[in-house]
């Protein structure tokens, strides 16, 4: 497997050009700064009328409706919601589409179940941050970057591959290490981990294990030290060295616990629905879930999303976060 860094991406390839980023949440803030930083010419497209709008103007750029914006780009980035992508470009990127332009995503959720559609006379590509917008942000200003992937949907001019990589220089990745993939396999694998791991399976494991410690009558604010505030410290050591650091830096206590204890809380049952979880994401059966939740006007989400927020392990959180001011205090817009 290659591995791209700085020496692979040229820049220059971006020059004279213009990047439409349409959306400026999370990774559009991030990733139009970036670029801009790096010298690349910039249009961010926004809609009027929301925080985000706000965002766009103070960090200096002039925000268009998406539509000019998609005029105006040479590549196009979405950085929309995936939900809203499709809507999106019919209304307002399908009508720009000329030949030689670069149609761009962060995500493959639209072109891999095929609710997008581009002509055969762009390029289609993608460079997906392995991590969150607002660390591909802070990551490019403190001179390091977020490790990102790119694949070539569809490559019409023959230079597909230097586009992609030329965006993922101006937005730091290289910085950090860029690896080839696919729309199939980037779609699987990062709606798989989002699920299973990282999002659904570790929200669930706090929960679980927050819940086992106050039901049994322990104090909430020792249940949310132990099962949430430590796994970040905890994930960092992990990060930096893999499980084998964290085992070398945790106590031989723990490291026994932990290595005949695990397997109890992820189970052979646990794995099994691991695998079915997945093969709903290759059957498409998660995109059409999500697809049709988001046209009923998102009753399940909207309703489940707020019923979380009103967790003890929330409120618990919020008050001992408050305690501690050196943590950075975030702001969600
Ligand atoms: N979040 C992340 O860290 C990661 C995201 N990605 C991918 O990046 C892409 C963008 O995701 P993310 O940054 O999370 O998105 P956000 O939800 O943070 O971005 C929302 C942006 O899109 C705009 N927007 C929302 N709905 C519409 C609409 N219907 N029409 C026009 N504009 C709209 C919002 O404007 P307004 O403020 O007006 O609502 C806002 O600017 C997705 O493909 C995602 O899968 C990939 C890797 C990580
Ligand atoms: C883990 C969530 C993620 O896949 C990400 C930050 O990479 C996302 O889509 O937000």
């Amino acid at each position: 497997m290659q591995i791209f860094y700085e020496a692979d991406a040229d820049l220059n390839v971006l020059r004279g050009k213009k990047v439409a980023v349409i959306g400026y949440g999370s990774q559009g803030h991030a990733q139009a700064q970036n670029l801009r930083d790096s010298g690349v010419e910039v249009i961010v497209g926004q809609r009027p009328g929301s925080a985000n709008y706000d965002k766009a103007v103070e960090d200096g750029f002039e925000p268009v409706s998406a539509r000019e914006a998609a005029e105006e780009g040479d590549v196009i980035q979405i950085l929309t919601p995936d939900h809203a992508q499709a809507a999106l470009y019919h209304q307002d990127v399908a009508p720009c589409m000329k030949a030689g332009k670069t149609l761009l995503f962060s995500h493959g959720f639209n072109i891999h179940y095929g609710q997008i559609l581009p002509p055969a006379n762009v390029d289609v590509v993608m460079v997906a941050p392995k991590g969150p917008g607002h660390l591909v942000r802070s990551e490019y200003v403190r001179g390091a970057g977020v490790p990102a992937l790119y694949a070539v949907h569809q490559d019409a001019t023959g230079h597909a591959v230097q586009t992609a990589l030329a965006y993922a220089k101006g937005i730091g990745a290289t910085r950090a290490g860029v690896l080839e993939t696919t729309f199939k396999e980037e779609t699987e694998t990062d709606l798989f981990g989002e699920q299973s791991v990282l999002c659904g399976g570790v929200s669930e494991l706090i929960k679980a294990g927050f819940d086992t410690l106050v039901e049994a009558g322990y104090q909430p604010e020792i249940a949310f030290f132990e099962c949430m505030h430590e796994l970040k410290l905890i994930v960092d050591l992990i990060y930096r060295g893999g499980l084998a650091y964290m085992r070398y830096s945790i106590s031989d206590t723990a490291e026994y616990g932990d290595l005949t204890r695990g397997k109890r809380v992820i189970t052979e049952e646990t794995r099994k629905e691991m695998k079915k979880i997945l093969g709903e994401i290759q059957s498409g059966a998660f995109a059409r879930d999500w697809i049709l939740e988001n046209q009923a006007g998102r009753p399940m989400f909207r309703a489940t999303r707020e019923s979380e927020k009103r967790l003890l392990l929330e409120e618990v959180g919020s008050r001992l976060r408050a305690m501690m001011p050196f943590l950075d205090a975030v702001k969600m817009i």
